[in-house]
């Protein structure tokens, strides 16, 4: 019995690899090993292996050629292959729930929302605006920074979906929506008491407060210039409906929550313990506000000139690996990299370890910014921080943006100092489990 995995799952020409227990496969050997599990399967297997993971048969591809490949050919049946819960809870319009043509045009229409003109005209004064409230206050306490920068996304990105500005609505919202992030993350079992069922209520009171919102702009005709003034616009070419409009914001909220938050929040960590670093990322930033009065915001010039804090925000990303990886999953039986994959079977693209390829780049574990400014590592064909092919991130400079004026705003008006014993775990996920505390002061002082 105890070998049903290995006899249910053997067929000829699948990946070398081991499928472990019944039900729960490799999973704990996964969460528990984290990396050194998948350095231990590839010393065994190679780069590409079989396993089962998160209760689905899954190949693991950590070849780097073959992972641009996997990404790159999603027409050929690699779609994006997500745990259930995620997409019951994101809702089934969501990006990552759909393919083919559909797919094309709600990343269109998200892409309208967030492009560069856009940034820069409409979003940049947003986030500018939020940041300096946000961040004010801050001096001579001791703040957890993990908290303070979940915050910062979630509420950010409501600033620039609907100007909704710190107030019992963004409250309320807050606190429905982490119910809906746990959710994503559970395993799909709908009874009292369990994240799933958590999150699946996150979403509906979330649906019902977009929807009263939607309502209400409709009833009075007002033009607003935030994401859903444009989706709501007659003159936008992508006609969503209102679905489709409720399952896009979920889909930004969601997307550029985790990913913001944790890079802003190991960015402050690493600037802590790099002080040559923070020392010339400060003078970039004094530079910019040397030019300024103090009321004048950030703008797309200022952006532009950041060359240093956007290798302070590469180098976070890559170092504290904030996404291990993208699954796909088959749609139908194919070949791939000479082996036969089942339809069905997931695909776990593991991009973490070519973050740390000495040859990419030298000295991999050492938190080096001044790498990046050559901008060809950046376009490396390896480099998968913001994923690739068809579903490249399209909130790369959005994300970008947000952290970049968080960091601004943060070294010019205060220095810190970690209180110290906080842990910091990396694996499954980068987080702080108990929070990341700062004792923080006035710059000047
Ligand atoms: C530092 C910040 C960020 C990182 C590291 C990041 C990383 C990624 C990665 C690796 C993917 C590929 C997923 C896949 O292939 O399955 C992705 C996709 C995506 N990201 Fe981001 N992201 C960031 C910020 C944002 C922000 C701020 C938004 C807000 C709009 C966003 C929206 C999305 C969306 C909607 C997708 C799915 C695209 C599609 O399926 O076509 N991301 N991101």
């Amino acid at each position: 019995l105890l070998r049903w995995n290995e006899v249910r799952y053997r067929k000829k020409g699948l990946p070398p690899g081991t499928m472990g227990w019944p039900v729960f496969g490799e999973t704990t050997e996964f969460l528990k090993q984290g990396p050194n599990f998948m350095k231990n399967q590839r010393a065994r297997y190679g780069s590409f292996f079989k396993s089962h993971i998160l209760g689905c048969p899954t190949v693991v591809s950590m070849d780097p050629e073959l992972n641009r490949y996997i990404l790159m050919n999603e027409a050929k049946g690699l779609v994006p292959g997500y745990p259930q819960s995620m997409l019951d809870i994101l809702g089934k319009c969501n990006i990552a729930a759909v393919h083919g043509s559909t797919h094309k045009y709600m990343r269109g229409s998200l892409l309208a929302l967030i492009n560069p003109t856009m940034i820069r005209d409409q979003i940049l004064p947003k986030i500018d605006d939020f940041m300096r409230s946000h961040l004010s206050g801050w001096a001579n306490q001791v703040i957890n920074i993990q908290e303070k920068t979940k915050e910062m996304a979630l509420l950010s990105s409501l600033k620039q979906i609907a100007g909704i500005e710190s107030s019992s609505i963004s409250e309320a919202f807050k606190t429905e929506f982490f119910k809906l992030v746990l959710g994503t993350l559970s395993l799909p079992i709908d009874l009292p008491g369990t994240n799933y069922r958590r999150g699946f209520q996150g979403r509906k009171n979330i649906i019902c407060m977009l929807e009263q919102l939607i309502e209400e702009r409709r009833a009075s005709q007002e033009v607003h210039q935030d994401m859903l003034g444009c989706l709501l616009s007659d003159e936008n070419r992508y006609k969503l409906s209102d679905e489709e409009i409720i399952d896009h914001i979920i889909t930004i909220l969601y997307s550029g929550y985790e990913t913001v938050s944790t890079t802003s929040m190991m960015a402050v960590k690493y600037l802590h313990d790099h002080p040559k670093a923070l020392e010339e990322l400060r003078k970039e930033h004094l530079a910019i506000r040397e030019k300024k009065r103090p009321e004048d915001p950030i703008d797309w010039n200022d952006l532009k000139s950041m060359r240093f804090t956007r290798a302070v925000i590469f180098e976070t990303s890559r170092l504290a690996t904030i996404v291990n990886g993208v699954l796909r999953k088959t749609t139908q039986d194919m070949e791939l990299n000479g082996y036969l994959i089942p339809k069905g079977w997931r695909i776990y693209v593991y991009t973490r370890e070519i973050n740390y390829d000495s040859f990419l780049y030298p000295d991999p574990l050492t938190f080096n910014p001044w790498r990046w400014l050559d901008k060809s590592l950046e376009s490396h064909n390896y480099c998968l921080i913001f994923g690739g092919g068809t579903r490249q991130c399209p909130g790369k400079e959005l994300g970008i943006a947000e952290i970049s004026t968080f960091l601004h705003y943060f070294v010019t008006r205060y220095r810190w100092e970690e209180v110290g014993g906080d842990k910091l775990t990396k694996f499954p996920r980068v987080e702080a489990p108990n929070g990341l505390h700062l004792r923080v002061s006035h710059l000047a002082n």
